[in-house]
This record gives structure tokens, C-alpha cells and sequence, in this order.
């Protein structure tokens, strides 16, 4: 895995991690590092300004994953230019519906990737964390579409 730094995945609360840790996948498939904390806006509004303000020393994709009333990747990304992807973790009460809406609806000017729901966004907004650092980075394209051929031969005609 390289050694710099370059995706950061933050979550409202620990227990979004199960969901969240499947962004982790295919950044450890292609060799990009990351970091995983726990920051709220609701919860703790100073750490996320804290590291809100200086993501950019250390990365160049967040990945930000809350339920419920998720603002977090919203509050994230007004206080940074790096580009956000949203995770809108499953919720009980309302099976991540609030959660999509809270991080999807964003106002004009402020902009938020939204992935899907649950772990398929959250796997999502790896491969896409990764898509967008592959821009600038051959060496990244390639393991990406080999990543890809390898998806595309892995589906069988068989359904049994
Ligand atoms: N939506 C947010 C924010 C936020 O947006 O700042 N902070 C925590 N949460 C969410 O609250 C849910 C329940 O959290 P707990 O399980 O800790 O009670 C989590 O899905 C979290 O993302």
C-alpha cells in the first residue's frame, strides 16, 4: 500500500463502521491508502471543523457515511474543496431513506457525491474514491481496469 495518505472515510458514529469498513475494500485491492475515524457534526461540530479545515494537508478524497439525519457529509463538505462522496448508512427506523435524503438534497453550490444506500454505496464510494484519484495516476488506471476486466469475467451465464 503506498505510504501517503489519500482517502479519508469518516463516519457519525462507530456504529457505522460494519457498513463503512466496505469502502475499505477496493482501495486495499488497489494499493490506496486511507485513514477511518469517527467524527459527528452533531455530536462532536468541533473536531469535524478541525478536520474539516485541514483535509487537504493529508488527503485528496473524503469519504463521509452517517444515518439518520446525516449531515455530516454536507457539513464536511462546506468546509472544504475536496471533493465528498456520501454514504447513507442504513438507519432503523426509516432503512436509510433519511439518511439519502439528508446527504443527497444538498443546496446549490455545495456539492456531495451520493452513493447508494447502505453497503453497496459504501463499496461504491471506494471504487469511485478510486476513479477519482486514478485521474492523475497511470499506474492506478491500470489496476483499475484490470479490477474491472477481472468483474466483468467473474459473471458467469449460469444461473446455477
Ligand atoms: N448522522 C449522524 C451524525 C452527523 O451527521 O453528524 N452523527 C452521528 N450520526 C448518526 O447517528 C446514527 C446513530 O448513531 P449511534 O449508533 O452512535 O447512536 C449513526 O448512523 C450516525 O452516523
Amino acid at each position: 500500500m503506498s505510504t501517503s495518505l489519500k482517502v479519508a472515510i469518516i463516519m457519525g458514529s462507530k456504529s457505522d463502521w460494519p457498513v463503512m469498513q466496505k469502502a475499505t475494500e477496493v482501495l486495499e485491492q488497489l494499493g490506496i491508502a486511507y485513514d477511518a475515524k469517527v467524527v459527528s457534526a452533531h455530536r462532536t461540530p468541533e473536531r469535524l471543523m478541525e478536520f474539516a479545515k485541514n483535509a487537504d494537508k493529508e488527503y485528496q478524497v473524503i469519504i463521509a457515511g452517517a444515518g439518520g439525519a446525516a449531515h455530516l457529509p454536507g457539513m464536511a463538505a462546506s468546509m472544504t474543496w475536496l471533493p465528498v462522496i456520501g454514504v447513507p448508512v442504513t438507519s432503523k427506523a426509516l432503512k436509510g431513506m433519511d439518511s439519502l435524503l439528508s446527504i443527497v438534497q444538498m443546496p446549490k453550490g455545495v456539492a456531495v457525491a451520493t452513493q447508494a444506500i447502505g453497503e453497496a454505496g459504501a463499496f461504491n464510494a471506494g471504487l469511485i474514491a478510486a476513479q477519482m484519484l486514478a485521474i492523475h495516476d497511470p499506474e492506478l488506471q491500470t489496476k483499475l481496469k484490470a479490477w474491472r476486466k477481472n468483474q466483468t469475467e467473474s459473471v458467469g451465464w449460469e444461473v446455477e
